[in-house]
């Protein structure tokens, strides 16, 4: 199984570990036409305002939505998970709008810009290791998103069908199991 990670900017290297780690050759993606050869790709972490304007520039935003139209998997770590929504609670322009969902950025505040906590998430036995930096929050979910994770009562993770989204770094730490659980979903 071939899993890319989206590289124009962000946490790539980090990813592709743990792809490969959990048993799937990982890629780094530059460019559209490498989209073809995948199985699912991850949106990883970064700055999402820089991301959004470069998947625009590289013709990505058509190029990921024909991926995710052709029941294609994409994950979507913190900045990539303020990619995939629907809806951005500060107002700004949706990016890849995939995902039925309203989410805020930088959400926890400058008291609590970076910190580490035990998450459990549905579908996944032992609790993870979740690492939170400059994080986005899920504010609400439309009905064919299925929330998987909460933390504090607010929503930290979730999937709609063939759509995955964390607020979090899976790719920080040396559990695979995030990973693991998307490379399920690209079966
Ligand atoms: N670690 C991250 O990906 C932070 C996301 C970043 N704060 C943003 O709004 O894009």
């Amino acid at each position: 199984m071939r899993i890319g990670v989206l590289a124009l900017q962000g946490a790539v290297a980090e990813h592709i570990r743990l792809i490969e780690q959990a048993g799937a050759e990982g890629i780094a993606v530059k460019k559209t036409e490498q989209l073809d050869e995948l199985d699912g790709i991850i949106l990883p972490g970064g700055e999402s305002t820089t991301i959004g304007k470069l998947m625009r520039l590289y013709g990505f935003n058509e190029a990921l939505q024909q991926f995710s139209a052709a029941g294609k998997p994409i994950f979507g770590t913190c900045a990539g998970m303020i990619l995939l929504a629907h809806e951005i609670v500060s107002g700004e322009e949706a990016h890849l709008d995939l995902m039925d969902m309203k989410v805020a950025r930088n959400a926890f505040g400058r008291q609590r810009e970076s910190f580490e906590t035990s998450l459990p998430i549905k579908g996944i036995e032992v609790p993870v290791q979740a690492v939170f930096i400059r994080a986005p929050l899920i504010e609400s979910v439309g009905p064919e998103v299925e929330i998987l994770a909460t933390h504090e009562g607010q929503i930290v993770a979730a999937r709609q069908g063939h759509l995955l989204a964390a607020s979090f770094h899976p790719e920080l730490t040396d559990d695979c199991r995030m990973h693991r659980y998307f490379l399920e979903m690209a079966k």
